[in-house]
């Protein structure tokens, strides 16, 4: 990591890989099997068991993490030619707060969780490997971080497990916030930096879920200004236009109760504006001052409120502007056949997630370019 120069000069146990040196894991992997007996084994995958890769996954955030002690301790990671991990960014000790697997983003560490809990890890492009245990990054909405201390929150929305077609069509994903133990405080900001570093949102203080006052008794002083190491992403800035009609008047609940917390944890900062009756958001479209969402428009609800949307926008004088400002849907309506058709997500959570992760939204240009494509 180029920033590592300016890193305090006593962390020495963690190993920070330049984002540069995009070796092969292959090579990666004979080095963690033969760091300790304990240790998780490496194993080259054998072509087919992508599945047993993903049960690792689930067995890392299910919440139980010695249930995957009991298994064999093998991730696979791909073939010599896969890409499963992506390359390495750093790798060191970190133990798991046992009592982290929960929603709940209280700030006490337990004090079941000790240096002796710390297992070989290591942040990828791709994902976070703990023990026998992995977290993809694409799961990852953030981490957050409280200055001067050893531990950082990494909170996600991993896949549950389930039939592939049940997956396919309608994947679940529950909330994990997995709080990490580091040996040192500085090391702890070395992680949440190599977070950083692979385009995760980082929350420092104040944590967005967690009242202030609970936190300010969890504040420890530091020398390392977090700011100087972590390079955070500018969260964008976007209307929601939410139809409180949509889906039988369920769009509310969906957006503040699943929908909303995603965006918060991705540093979102949202104006949302829910509409009073037909025609208020293709009003809203069609006036709108994007200086004041330059990052875009997110429609919650049916394909009508989307319509709605669609039809402001083109309806302005500066069209030109207007088609290409970025528009994310939340489906919450009672049919969404539109998001599925154009996003190809279904389910509130998922499309919040591709919103902050990839982000998916799409634009009027799509429509413009079809004639010359
Ligand atoms: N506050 C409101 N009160 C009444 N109607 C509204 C209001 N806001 C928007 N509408 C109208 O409701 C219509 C239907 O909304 P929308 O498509 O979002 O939900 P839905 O019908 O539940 O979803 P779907 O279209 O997926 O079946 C829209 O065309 C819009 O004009």
């Amino acid at each position: 990591m180029q920033k590592s120069g300016n890193l305090p000069q006593n962390i020495s146990s963690l190993r920070v890989m330049p984002q540069q040196s995009l070796r092969r894991l292959g090579s990666r992997c004979s080095q963690i099997a033969t760091a300790q007996h304990s240790s998780p084994t490496v194993f080259p995958e054998k072509r087919g068991k992508v599945k047993s890769s993903r049960r690792s996954e689930a067995n890392a955030t299910s919440g139980e993490p010695g249930k995957a002690d009991t298994q064999d301790h093998r991730i696979d990671i791909g073939d010599e030619n896969s890409d499963l991990l992506g390359y390495e960014v750093l790798c060191g000790k970190l133990a798991l707060d046992k009592r982290t697997t929960s929603t709940s983003p209280d700030l006490q560490t337990s004090p079941q969780s000790t240096n002796q809990d710390a297992a070989d890890a290591k942040l990828t492009s791709k994902a976070l490997v703990w023990g026998s245990h992995m977290l993809y990054l694409d799961d990852v909405i953030s981490v957050s971080y409280n200055v001067g201390l050893r531990h950082f929150t990494v909170h996600s929305y991993p896949i549950q497990k389930g039939s592939c077609l049940s997956c396919f069509m309608n994947p679940r994903r529950n909330r994990k916030d997995l709080r990490f133990l580091a040996s040192t405080p500085e090391e702890a900001l070395q992680w949440v930096s190599g977070f950083a570093d692979q385009q995760c949102y980082v929350n420092c203080l104040p944590h967005p879920l967690v009242s202030s006052k609970k936190q300010a008794s969890n504040i420890v002083a530091s020398d390392f200004p977090p700011e100087q190491f972590i390079k955070c992403k500018t969260p964008p800035k976007m209307l929601v236009i939410l139809n409180p009609r949509s889906g039988r008047g369920r769009s509310s609940k969906v957006f503040h109760g699943k929908v909303e917390p995603i965006f918060k944890l991705a540093g979102f900062k949202l104006e949302v504006v829910k509409t009073t009756s037909a025609g208020h958001a293709k009003k809203l479209a069609s006036s709108v001052d994007f200086s004041t969402c330059p990052d875009g428009i997110i429609c919650v609800g049916g394909d009508g409120i989307v319509n709605e949307v669609l039809n402001g926008l083109l309806s302005r004088n500066d069209q030109k502007e207007a088609i290409s400002i970025p528009i994310g849907i939340i489906p919450a309506g009672s049919d969404n056949s539109l998001v599925w058709t154009v996003l190809g997500v279904r389910d509130p959570v998922s499309a919040a997630i591709a919103i902050v992760k990839v982000p998916k939204f799409f634009n009027m240009e799509i429509f413009y370019c079809i004639p010359s494509c």
